[in-house]
């Protein structure tokens, strides 16, 4: 199979892969509103190209949080990536470490953090934390996860339940006994583990901003809050003292029928004025859309699915062919769209004036 742009590697794991897996991967909340429109929104935005600007040679690098990455695409948390590939995410970690890119473990690993971090010893990572009724079981996550060298934690936000995704519930979605969540065995030992493999019950719905304040007495780690979509929201993450914040709906798998990621970026970035560092996730199946978010103040971009269906094609390669695509992509969608000013050709100088809204 000949694999040229990612929704090759989407059709080859919707062929490939069990049903369950297959619907679990892609499932939505409800109608699925929000995350196929996490799609069509980027496909409403034009490009103001400029021409004629020497773009012989460009610079894809970026940096996040101080740490340099070859270029501004991350991997999104997801869970369970054994149901992708057996190795799951020990390849995830090994893919992203050669590409040279964050990755973002979650909670869900069917993998240790130990495991995940010797698989690919100095890789960019973060943690994902979900946080448990059983606060010592995250407050352990927490710190196992900084001593073995992850280098920021991810907060997800939007996730006190999980949506309604119709196909799980149709399938009696649950992971298969031979697949743990292994992260969650100790703190959990005993529990039946019968809401979708896991503990059930086990998130903590009460979650506040207030326990960001805790998060912070655990551990110095940069705390990135995953899952803002408003300036309301935006605002007090900078106020809480976060020093990222991930514009996310969760892939469409939460609430359904809120706004498109690439839309809410642009309220976001405009409230947080520079403050902390912006991420987008939701949608991004192109190197153009790469591009786009990047110009509408995103600093880096997050994969979910794909990632995903890069490691169901081939595991850790078939995670780096996608990577790559998505890297070429950007970088020519860069050379094509013109630098802006004429000394140099950097992702520093995209900005707002490459992109208009369509009235499409
Ligand atoms: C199968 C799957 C599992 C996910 N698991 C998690 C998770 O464990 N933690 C989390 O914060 N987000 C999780 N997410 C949300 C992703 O981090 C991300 O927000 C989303 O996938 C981005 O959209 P995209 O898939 O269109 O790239 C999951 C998404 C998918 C599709
Ligand atoms: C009970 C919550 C299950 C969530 C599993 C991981 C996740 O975030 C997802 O979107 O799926």
């Amino acid at each position: 199979m000949s694999m040229v742009c990612l929704s090759d590697f989407e059709d080859y794991a919707k062929k490939y892969l069990p049903k369950i897996a297959w619907d679990y991967f892609a499932a939505g909340a409800d109608d699925c509103t929000t995350r196929d429109e996490n799609i069509l929104a980027y496909k409403r935005i034009r490009f103001r190209p400029r021409m004629l600007r020497d773009v012989s040679v460009m610079d894809i690098r970026t940096k996040i949080l101080g740490s340099e990455i070859g270029f501004p695409v991350g991997i999104a948390p997801t869970g369970f990536h054994q149901l992708a590939w057996p190795d799951g995410e020990k390849s995830t970690a090994r893919a992203a470490r050669a590409m040279n890119i964050c990755y973002i473990a979650s909670t869900y690993s069917t993998c240790t953090l130990e495991e995940i971090s010797a698989a690919a010893p100095g890789g960019l990572r973060w943690f994902q934390l979900y946080i448990h009724r059983n606060r010592a079981a995250s407050q352990q996550l927490v710190q196992r996860a900084e001593a073995l060298g992850f280098q920021g934690l991810v907060l997800t936000a939007d996730l006190p339940y999980s949506g309604k995704r119709r196909d799980d519930v149709r399938n009696g979605f649950r992971l298969p006994p031979h697949m743990k969540v292994k992260n969650l065995e100790r703190a959990f030992e005993g529990d039946d583990w019968s809401e979708y493999g896991l503990p059930p019950n086990s998130l903590d719905p009460s979650v506040t901003w207030n326990d960001i304040y805790w998060l912070r007495s655990l551990t110095r780690l940069p705390i990135i809050i995953k899952g803002i979509l408003t300036k309301e929201d935006a605002e007090l993450a900078v106020k809480h003292g976060v020093q990222g914040i991930i514009v996310s709906n969760h892939g469409g798998r939460q609430l359904d029928e809120g706004p498109a990621t690439i839309d809410a970026l642009v309220e976001v970035v405009e409230a947080v004025r520079g403050r902390v560092e912006v991420y987008v996730d939701g949608g991004i199946r192109k190197g153009s859309d790469v591009l786009k978010a990047l110009a509408l103040g995103a600093k880096c971009v997050f994969i979910g699915r794909p990632a995903l269906w890069g490691l169901a094609y081939k595991g850790e390669e078939g995670l780096q062919d996608v990577l790559r695509i998505l890297q070429d992509e950007f970088r020519l969608s860069m050379a094509l769209a013109g630098k802006y000013f004429v000394c140099c050709a950097s992702v520093s100088e995209i900005g707002q004036h490459l992109v208009q809204f369509s009235r499409l």
